[in-house]
C-alpha cells in the first residue's frame, strides 16, 4: 500500500512561469456540474483548472473561481486558468478573449490555447456545417493557423494573456510554425490527447527538445474512462492499493507532461489530485500497453491531417 502524494508538482514554461502538473478538465460539465466540480476541485487544493469557449461553461467556471478566491483568500497569482481560441472566432483573437474573460470575470488568463490548427467559418454558430452535413472550413490558402496564432501574440503584451500555446498540433505544424518568420512567440504548451493507447512519445520527445510543455487531454479515454479497464493498469494499482486513474495520472505525471482529467464527481476529484511513484519497471509495463492496443478516442470530423507517425488512428469498436 502506497499513501499517494497530493502536493501537486509544477513545470516551468518558456516563459518563467510554473503550471501545475495536476489540472481539472472540464469538458461536458454542464453549468452546474462545472461550477461545483471547480470550487470542490480548488477547495481541495487544485490550482490548475482547464475550459474552453467551446465547452460553453466559462462564466461558471470563472464564477466557482471567484466565489472560491473570495471565500479562501487565495490570490489570482496563485491559479493557473487556460481556456482555449474556438476555430470560428480565428480573426480577431484579441475580441475572443475579450469575450472569455468577460464570461470568466478574470482580468487575464495564465493560458490561452489555439483549440485546432483550422478555421471555420464564423457567424453561424460554433459547429458550422455545409447542406451535406461536411464542416465549413475554410480553405489554409484562405486563412491558416500560422495565421490565427500570430494574431494570438499581442495578446501577450495587452496582458490578457500570460502565454499563449497550440491543441491538437501534430510535428509537422508544429514544425511549419515554428519556421514561420512572423511567429516570435514560441508556444508555451501543445495540449493533445495522451495516454497509455495513445502515448505520443515522439511528439513529447520534439516538444521536450523545443521548450515546449505537453499536455495530456482524455487521460482516461474520455467518456466513460476506458483506461480504466486496462489489465496492466489495474494490475500495477492492486500492487499498491490506488486506483487505475491513480496509477495513469501518475503516469502521465512522471513522464513530464501536464495532465488534465475531467470529473465532476468530488470523491473522484479529489482522488485524481494524488500521485504515487511508479517503479521503471511499472513504467516499461506502462509504456508498453500500446503495442497490443492503439486508440484515439477524440477525432472529430474535421477532415485535418492531426496525427503522428506514432499517434495513429484505429476506429472504437
Ligand atoms: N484540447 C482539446 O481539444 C481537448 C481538451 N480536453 C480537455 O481535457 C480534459 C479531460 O479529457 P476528457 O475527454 O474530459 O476525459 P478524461 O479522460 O478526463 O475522462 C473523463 C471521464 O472519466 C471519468 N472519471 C474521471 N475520474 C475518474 C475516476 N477517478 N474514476 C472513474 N472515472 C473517472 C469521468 O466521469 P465523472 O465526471 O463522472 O467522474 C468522465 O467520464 C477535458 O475535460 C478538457 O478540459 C479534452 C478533449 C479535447
Ligand atoms: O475539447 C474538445 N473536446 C472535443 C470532442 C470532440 C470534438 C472536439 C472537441 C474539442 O475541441
Amino acid at each position: 500500500m502506497v499513501t499517494p502524494k497530493s502536493s501537486i508538482k509544477t513545470l516551468k514554461l518558456n516563459t518563467g512561469a510554473l503550471i501545475p502538473q495536476v489540472g481539472l478538465g472540464t469538458w461536458r460539465s454542464s453549468e452546474e456540474e462545472g461550477y461545483n466540480a471547480v470550487l470542490a476541485a480548488l477547495k481541495d487544493g487544485y490550482r490548475h483548472i482547464d475550459t474552453a469557449r467551446c465547452y460553453g461553461n466559462e462564466e461558471p467556471v470563472g464564477r466557482a473561481i471567484n466565489d472560491f478566491m473570495k471565500q479562501s483568500g487565495v490570490q489570482r497569482s496563485d491559479l493557473f486558468v487556460t481556456t482555449k481560441l474556438w476555430c470560428t472566432e480565428f480573426k480577431d483573437p484579441k475580441a475572443a478573449l475579450e469575450r472569455s474573460l468577460k464570461r470568466l470575470h478574470l482580468d487575464y488568463v495564465d493560458l490561452l490555447l489555439m483549440h485546432w490548427p483550422l478555421a471555420m467559418k464564423s457567424g453561424e454558430g460554433l459547429f458550422p456545417r455545409n447542406a451535406d452535413g461536411s464542416r465549413k472550413l475554410l480553405p489554409f490558402e484562405e486563412w491558416s493557423y500560422i495565421d490565427t496564432y500570430k494574431a494570438m501574440q499581442p495578446l501577450i503584451d495587452l496582458n490578457l494573456a500570460k502565454a499563449i500555446g497550440i491543441s491538437n498540433y501534430n510535428i509537422p505544424k508544429i514544425q511549419a510554425l515554428l519556421a514561420d518568420k512572423g511567429v516570435t512567440v514560441k508556444p508555451a504548451c501543445l495540449q493533445v490527447e495522451l495516454h497509455p493507447y495513445l502515448p505520443q512519445q515522439e511528439l513529447v520527445d520534439f516538444c521536450k527538445a523545443h521548450d515546449i510543455v505537453v499536455e495530456a487531454y482524455s487521460p482516461l479515454g474520455s467518456s466513460g474512462a476506458p483506461l480504466l479497464k486496462e489489465k496492466v493498469i489495474n494490475e500495477i494499482g492492486e500492487k499498491y492499493g490506488v486506483s487505475a486513474a491513480t496509477v495513469i495520472i501518475s503516469w502521465a505525471v512522471a513522464r513530464g507532461t501536464v495532465v488534465l482529467p475531467k470529473s465532476i464527481n468530488p470523491v473522484r476529484v479529489s482522488s485524481n489530485r494524488k500521485i504515487i511513484p511508479l517503479s521503471e519497471a511499472d513504467m516499461d509495463a506502462i509504456n508498453g500497453i500500446q503495442k497490443t492496443t492503439s486508440r484515439r478516442f477524440v477525432c472529430p470530423d474535421w477532415g485535418i491531417d492531426i496525427f503522428n507517425s506514432d499517434g495513429h488512428f484505429k476506429p472504437m469498436n
